[in-house]
This record gives C-alpha cells, sequence and structure tokens, in this order.
C-alpha cells in the first residue's frame, strides 16, 4: 500500500500505491507509519519525499471504507508525527491532493506541485468537515479568509493558484516526484522549524533590506522606465536610517548618479548625528546606495516608499517582482492605499504586507502594520518583529482606505472644517496646524482621486454638497491658490518662508472665508469650545467604534495606541477611544445624536451601531469592548 524506496542515496521515497487514487485506507495509513518510522531512524535518510503512484497524489480519506469501524493507525496523529519529525519532507503532487490527501501534504515541510495538479477541501460536499488537521493548518498557511473559502465551497484549485495562495513552494512542468527529491535534498540543512505550519508563526529573520523612494517630480515623463527612476525620499531616507542603526544593511535605490549623491550625504549626516547623540559610532558600513535594480535581487526585504500613486506603486511591485527572489518580503509605505490590490499584481500575494510608517521616519515611533487578505503569518509576524528590532510601537491593522489613523483623521477634519475653528484641546497642534504640517495637496489629491473635486466636478451642482452629503470646499479654494502649507510658505496659516514652522494668521484666509460665506448666505454665530470638542472629538471616536465593527482594529487599545503616538493625542487623555470611555458613552451617543439631528446630511456624526451596543449593554469599560465586536480580523 506504500513502497518504500532510497534514492540519490539518501532520499526516503514513499509511493503511496491504493489505486484509483491512492487514498488512505488503513492499510495505506499503517504503511506511511511503517515507512516514515524507518525514515526517520535510519541515519542515511537525509530527507523525505512523498508522492502517489499512476500520476496522483492522494485523494482523501478512502470512502470505500466510511461504512465500517476505524481500522488501523488513526490519521490524525500519523500527520502530526511527520510533521514533528527531525528530516524535511517534501509532498510531490501529481493529479489530485484532495480531502485526507490535502491535508497529508499540509503536514509535509514542502510541498512541489505538477502544473496539472488540483488541491482542495471537498469534504464538504460530502456533508462532512476537513477532520485532519486541514481546518487548522490551512488558515495558518494562507489566513482565515482564503482557508475558509476553500473549506466551504469545496472548490478545486490549480496548482498556479495553490502558488499563488501560497500553499505550494513550486510548480513544474516535469516529474514532480524528480524535481521533489532535489528539492528534498537541496533542503536538508534548512531549519524546521517555520516549515511546520501549525506551529506558532515564527517572523524571519531579516539581514538585509532595501528602501526605494521616488520623488513626485519623477512621476510624470520617465514613468515608462522605471528602472531608472526610483529616488530616495524623505521617507525613504528615514526608513534607511532606521533599518541602518538597527545593524540591517541597507541598500537605498536612487534614480540618477546626481540624486544618489545626495541622498547618500542626507542619510549618512542623518546617521552620523543620530550615532553622536546616542555616543555609538555610525553604521555606514552597513550603506549601499545604487541607482540598479538589479542590486536588488540578494534583499531579504524591500520596503517600496515611493510617491502616493496606486499606478506608480504598482509599476514598482511588477518590476521588484522580475528582480527580487521569490522568497523577498515586499512591503509598501503607504498611507492608505489598498495593500491588497498591490499584492495582486506581484508574483508572491502572501508575501505583501503593508508598512505605514510616519514623517519624520526615523522619529516618529508609530508603525502601522497593515495585513492584506492575502498576507501570510509569516510575513505579518516579520513586519511586526522588524518594527520592534527599529523601536517602533507597532500596531497590526486591517486593510482598508486610510488603514485606522488616517481613516479615522477623516471625520474628525471634516468636522474642524464646517466649523472652520481651533479646539484648544490640549492637541500637540489644532487640525489646521496639522494640516499645514502634512501637505494640504494630500488630502486634495485624495479627494480629486474620489471625484468629490477637481474639473469633472460642478461646484454648484448642488452647492456644498457631494455624493449626496455636506462638503466644505473651501480646502480646495486654499489649494487652488497653491496654498500646499509650511512646504509653500501658506496654507491655512503664513508661515515666514517655505518650510517655516512659525505659523502666523492670514488675513487672505480671513478674507477668503468672508467671501465665501457671503457668497452662500452664511450667518456666521459663535461656535462655543464645548461644540468644537465635542463635534471634532466625538466624530473621531465614532470612526473608531465602525473600525471595530469592521474588524480593522482588533481592540481599541490598539486605536489609542495609534492617536498617541502618531497623531500627537494628549496622553492625559488616554486616545480618542478611551477619552469617549471617559467622557461617558452614553454622553458621547446622545451629543452625536443631538448633532447629526442637526446635521443630517454628514453621515460621519450618525452614531455607529457598537456605540449603541456598548451603550444598550450598560456601558463597560474599554478592556470589555472586545466581547461585544462580532468581526474579528483574520490576522489581528
Ligand atoms: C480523517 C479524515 C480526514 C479527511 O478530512 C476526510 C476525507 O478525506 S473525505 C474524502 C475527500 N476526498 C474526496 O471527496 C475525493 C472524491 N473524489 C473525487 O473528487 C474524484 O473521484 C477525483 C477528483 C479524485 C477523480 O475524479 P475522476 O477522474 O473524474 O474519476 P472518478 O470520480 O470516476 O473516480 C475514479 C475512481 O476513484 C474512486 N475514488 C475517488 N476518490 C476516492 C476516495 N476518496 N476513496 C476511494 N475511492 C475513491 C472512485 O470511486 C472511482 O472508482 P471506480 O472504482 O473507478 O468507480
Amino acid at each position: 500500500m506504500a513502497r518504500y524506496e532510497l534514492v540519490k542515496r539518501s532520499v526516503a521515497l514513499i509511493t503511496l500505491t491504493n489505486p484509483p487514487v491512492n487514498a488512505l485506507s488503513s492499510a495505506v495509513r499503517h504503511a506511511i507509519a511503517k515507512s516514515m518510522e524507518c525514515a526517520l531512524s535510519d541515519p542515511k535518510v537525509t530527507a523525505v519525499v512523498i508522492c502517489g503512484e499512476n500520476g496522483s497524489f492522494c485523494g482523501g480519506a478512502d470512502i470505500r471504507e466510511f461504512a465500517g469501524p476505524l481500522k488501523g493507525p488513526p490519521l490524525v496523529p500519523l500527520l502530526d508525527a511527520i510533521e514533528a519529525g527531525e528530516k524535511p519532507v517534501v509532498a510531490a503532487i501529481e493529479g489530485v491532493a484532495l480531502g485526507g490527501g490535502f491535508e497529508l501534504a499540509l503536514v509535509c515541510h514542502y510541498r512541489i506541485a505538477h502544473s496539472k495538479a488540483r488541491l482542495g477541501l471537498p469534504e464538504v460536499t460530502l456533508g462532512i468537515l476537513p477532520a485532519a488537521g486541514g481546518t487548522q493548518r490551512l488558515p495558518r498557511l494562507i489566513g482565515i479568509s482564503a482557508a475558509l473559502e476553500l473549506i466551504t465551497t469545496g472548490r478545486h484549485i490549480s496548482a498556479q493558484e495553490a502558488l499563488k495562495l501560497g500553499i505550494v513552494d513550486q510548480v513544474t512542468e516535469q516529474n514532480a516526484c524528480e524535481v521533489a527529491v532535489e528539492f528534498a535534498l537541496r533542503a536538508v540543512a534548512k531549519p524546521l522549524l517555520s516549515r511546520r505550519v501549525s506551529m506558532p508563526c515564527k517572523p524571519r529573520e531579516i539581514r538585509s533590506a532595501a528602501v526605494m523612494g521616488i520623488k513626485r517630480e519623477c512621476l510624470h515623463g520617465h514613468e515608462q522606465d522605471l528602472g531608472m527612476v526610483p529616488s530616495l525620499g524623505t521617507m525613504g531616507r528615514g526608513i534607511a536610517v532606521c533599518l541602518a542603526r538597527v545593524g540591517i544593511s541597507v541598500i537605498a535605490v536612487e534614480s540618477e548618479n546626481k540624486l544618489l549623491e545626495t541622498g547618500r550625504q542626507m542619510v549618512i549626516g542623518m546617521l552620523e548625528r543620530d550615532a553622536k547623540r546616542r555616543g555609538v559610532s555610525a553604521s555606514l558600513n552597513l550603506l549601499k546606495f545604487t541607482i540598479s535594480l538589479q542590486d536588488l535581487k540578494d534583499v531579504n526585504l524591500v520596503i517600496e516608499a515611493v510617491f502616493e500613486d496606486m499606478a506608480l506603486k504598482k509599476r514598482v511591485f511588477q518590476e521588484l517582482s522580475k528582480v527580487c527572489r521569490p522568497a523577498t518580503l515586499f512591503c509598501t509605505n503607504t498611507s492608505g492605499l489598498d495593500v491588497d490590490a498591490l499584492a495582486g499584481v506581484t508574483d508572491r500575494p502572501h508575501l505583501v504586507v503593508g508598512m505605514h510608517f510616519f514623517s519624520p521616519a526615523h522619529v516618529m515611533k508609530l508603525l502601522e502594520v497593515v495585513c492584506g487578505p492575502r498576507s501570510s503569518s509569516e510575513t505579518i509576524a516579520t513586519a511586526m518583529s522588524l518594527g520592534k528590532r527599529m523601536g517602533k510601537v507597532r500596531v497590526a491593522v486591517g486593510n482598508c482606505p486610510g488603514f485606522v489613523g488616517n481613516r479615522m483623521l477623516k471625520p474628525y477634519i471634516d468636522q474642524a472644517t464646517f466649523l472652520l475653528e481651533e479646539g484648544d484641546f490640549g492637541f500637540a497642534m489644532g487640525v489646521f496646524r496639522m494640516s499645514d504640517l502634512a501637505g494640504l495637496d494630500v488630502g486634495w489629491r485624495v479627494w480629486k482621486e474620489s471625484g468629490l473635486t477637481g474639473s469633472d466636478v460642478d461646484p454648484e451642482n448642488p452647492p456644498r454638497r457631494r455624493q449626496g452629503r455636506r462638503y466644505c470646499p473651501i480646502p480646495d479654494m486654499v489649494c487652488e491658490k497653491g496654498r500646499f502649507g509650511q512646504k509653500t510658505g501658506r496654507g491655512w496659516y503664513m508661515y515666514d518662508k517655505r518650510g517655516g514652522t512659525n505659523a502666523k494668521p492670514d488675513p487672505l484666509i480671513q478674507i477668503l472665508l468672508e467671501t465665501y460665506r457671503s457668497k452662500y448666505g452664511i450667518q456666521p454665530h459663535n461656535i462655543s469650545n464645548q461644540e468644537i470638542i465635542e463635534r471634532c472629538l466625538f466624530a473621531l471616536a465614532n470612526e473608531g467604534f465602525r473600525i471595530l465593527e469592521d474588524g480593522i482594529a482588533a481592540r481599541p487599545e490598539d486605536i489609542d495606541v495609534i492617536y498617541l503616538f502618531g497623531y500627537g493625542f494628549p496622553r492625559h487623555r488616554g486616545g480618542p477611544m478611551f477619552y469617549a470611555s471617559m467622557v461617558g458613552l452614553e454622553r458621547v451617543l446622545e451629543r452625536l445624536e443631538h448633532y447629526h439631528q442637526a446635521h443630517p446630511d454628514v453621515p460621519h456624526l450618525k452614531p455607529s451601531p457598537l456605540l449603541k451596543k456598548l451603550v444598550a449593554c450598560g456601558s463597560p469599560p474599554v478592556q470589555k469592548w472586545r466581547e461585544h465586536i462580532k468581526t474579528m480580523h483574520s490576522h489581528l
């Protein structure tokens, strides 16, 4: 029922022989157990390959034995023992690996599939669930949502899809068994721990990383030849410094020699100042600067920090897929773009993750690690552990526009814009100062991309409303005047120079406001500090409740950490969610209801269902909110 032979002098080849589909009958299970015992105890054997006779790996539990009592060794402990063994086991999958056959492949440390192979967990079609570890191992390998889809539909997938999902390590057109034997020989010296799918996920050790950025100016004109245009922008420089100062070798990518030299000097200067301050020597020998993407072929990980433009980022990842080794992790430093859409253009979606650094990256503590639906647990664990090594406060978040921090910022800024006043709440800076610092053009571009403003939008039809809700066009008007904030020396405030930080009220903004109000017949009235605080901060927390409901953040404390470390939320207030609990959820709900009634065209003021639910449950303390949240993100 299984043939055992030694090939290439050191590989134990176990061939299942139970026609027609090598199902796991009691005799087959018995033969596998005996063969594994031989392989693990024979010192000549350094690796094992399991395959099936006649071009079929294994069709699963033997349906013909379903009616009778269980005989022979049970499958689960047998599979656990294969996974736990100290010699690498490679599955050579030809034909089918279904049900228990797929589960057998999942306990092997590596999986090689023939291009025509099909894999799946069809148990649901028989009215049962996978019972030999598939429901546990598959989600660990490819994430809950992808695994759940396969388990609940029973769908068979092709070898190519299995490769994309990260289920198999290699697809071959040749004899899968022969390829697997060669693969097994190469796997002999490698550590097995991270290959055991059922074991807790271990992060990879990152020794070398590449950081690449593209300046906005490079967006147009050169885009056809991406290999030539990468350039180390502000974020890229900060990230390179963070990596080098913790002992990781860094290749920083620039687009041309002139930019390369400027970038090199800036990074070296930053590292030297940092080392002096800390009383250590600067790790300059870890840095390499290049204008060739080919130099990235051997790095463990790439952090892409190009200009925030989806088309551009996609092209970068397509190029990286061609250049880098298949095992290289790809991280995108984006402040809100769809990480999964980027993963989708690569040849390794499971190795793609978001790393949202905050500017300046070598100073700001916060790092949002954005888990795409296809990011593998190992990829996320590696990004989290790399962030830890870089001294960051890491928060794993889900993938949605703006993730956690920037998604919550939108209703907060909206309220401030509607009010056009500053609150005095103890924030490191008010909304308008913060917007000037971040750059007003950033939000303007996002609004244009989402069709809220721009040349295609008629601002008067209807006025002050867009996409069925209230819209304040004043920020657009400020941007149209070329006032992008501190970097242009003018924004909501005026500054002594470009890049200056000394903000003064600008009479021109006052004139703009007055003209605007008179055009639309708006009678300005006094707004109390209390209303300013309530509308801004309760809208902020309200979005936080929605984020919890959507499973984008795992717990309210994570949201608070993001706001404390990334957005200057006053420490003594504990973060927006803790603040809401201190004010009292009932009060927050009552005020939001009040403001939503007064402004029914502002959906962000509508109390979230989770807030209502928590109030209905007697307003439990923050640490108990999790018990009331239905949606849990697979990776958080
Ligand atoms: C602890 C348990 C854990 C586990 O989670 C539970 C399971 O694995 S549940 C199991 C999960 N697995 C499944 O649900 C797989 C169900 N099987 C299939 O989907 C298709 O048969 C397969 C795709 C394999 C081949 O399709 P195709 O090329 O169109 O060919 P075909 O359809 O004409 O079949 C050819 C011959 O193979 C025979 N046979 C097939 N499977 C088994 C089996 N498991 N056993 C025995 N025999 C099996 C079939 O009866 C037929 O025999 P015959 O004497 O010539 O009449």
